[in-house]
């Protein structure tokens, strides 16, 4: 039996604007009621392909798939109402002189009066925004605007959602809450979702799946945890995480540092590499053990206490953070060591 096609597919998706590749080469694979976040820094391509996945915009090659048609490609394109693809923007782009009711309905223009007001009725209802329905935008909040805007998406029970960066304009403690709220609803709903953050910890923790994009091409795919624990280039792995670096030659497969030998998988024999170790992963020792440091400060901030030491005088402090409390003084003579396991080594010229 044929496996079922990916809800959505994209192959080899090019978008230029004059001389910028905002997609290169984009292929990608979506099964039917994943989440998956599209994370990446400023200008690498995700709102493009958001566009494209919508239909408000053309590949120049490639092609999409939704259910297995082509619904972008060559001399195909299927107009954005025809996809079952829904789009909430990160303003929102509620509609200020219409109600929150007439928002909603406004994506219910091709059903019948009746059947349209059903349908707003049960999504309003699911969202509980029962409360707002005759309020227009201006009269609410940023979260009550977030779930408007997700209600006017939903109506239409589109299959596929597509949201670009929909909670970055949500107060960080109200933000964690309506994510949890919003994915927890359209998980109910078995809606595909594809979401665009720039943010690395709700990329981390939102999807089933992250897609990391750099200068229009996908850098890593994977869970959360595998871009996590093994970020497949420097890039990656700074995008997710803040590391110490420390540089080294690689001789016999092995970059030696001030703070011991790690294995270089990835660095070519006689090629500078780095070491990258987590704050975290860095671990202070009684002075005899490990690598010899020199306490330079020390600062609690709260959850975890920081402390900087230098290893070789002509290498930048390290950083150490750990939740225990760390009794140690400003020139205090110390021991360091890292986890092998923990330690990550790239080329250096990447
Ligand atoms: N209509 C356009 N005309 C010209 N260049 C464009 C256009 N749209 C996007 N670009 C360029 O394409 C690249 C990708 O843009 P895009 O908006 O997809 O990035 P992004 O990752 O969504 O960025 P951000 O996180 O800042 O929203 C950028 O270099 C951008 O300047």
């Amino acid at each position: 039996m044929r496996s079922p096609s990916p809800h959505l597919e994209l192959r080899a998706v090019t978008r230029r604007f004059a001389l910028v590749a905002a997609l290169q080469d984009v292929s990608l694979e979506v099964a039917r009621g994943q989440i998956v976040c599209l994370a990446g820094h400023s200008g690498c391509g995700k709102s493009t392909l958001l566009r494209v996945i919508a239909g408000l915009d053309r590949p120049d090659a490639g092609a999409a798939l939704i259910n297995g048609h082509v619904v972008s490609g060559k001399g195909i394109h299927v107009e954005p109402e025809h996809r079952r693809v829904g789009f909430m923007f990160q303003d929102y782009a509620l509609f200020p002189h219409l109600s929150v009711t007439d928002n909603v309905l406004f994506g219910l223009r091709s059903l019948e009066r009746k059947e349209a007001h059903k349908r707003s009725d049960e999504i309003v209802g699911r969202l509980r925004i029962h409360h707002l329905v005759n309020r227009f935008p201006h009269m609410l909040s940023g979260g009550e605007q977030q779930r408007v805007a997700l209600a006017r998406a939903l109506a239409p029970r589109p299959d596929l959602l597509l949201m670009d960066e929909p909670f970055s304009n949500l107060d960080r403690d109200l933000r964690d809450a309506v994510r949890l709220e919003t994915l927890g609803l359209l998980r109910e709903l078995g809606t595909t979702v594809i979401m665009v953050t720039h943010d690395p910890e709700e990329a981390l923790s939102a999807g089933d799946r992250v897609v990391l994009m750099r200068r229009g091409h996908v850098e890593q795919s994977g869970t959360g945890a595998e871009l996590y624990d093994r970020p497949n280039s420097a890039y990656a792995a700074e995008f997710f995480s803040a590391f110490n670096k420390l540089p080294g030659r690689c001789r016999n497969g092995f970059v030696d540092t001030p703070l011991g030998r790690f294995p270089a998988a990835g660095v070519s024999e006689g090629q500078d590499g780095l070491v990258y170790v987590r704050p975290r992963d860095l671990q202070l020792r009684p002075q005899g053990q490990g690598a010899q440091a020199t306490v330079l400060d020390h600062e609690l901030r709260g959850e975890v206490e920081q402390v900087r030491v230098t290893v070789a005088a002509h290498l930048p402090p390290l950083v150490v953070r750990s939740s225990a409390r760390l009794i140690v003084s400003a020139g205090q003579e110390i021991g360091l060591s890292a986890d092998p396991q923990r330690v990550l080594v790239f080329p250096a010229s990447a």
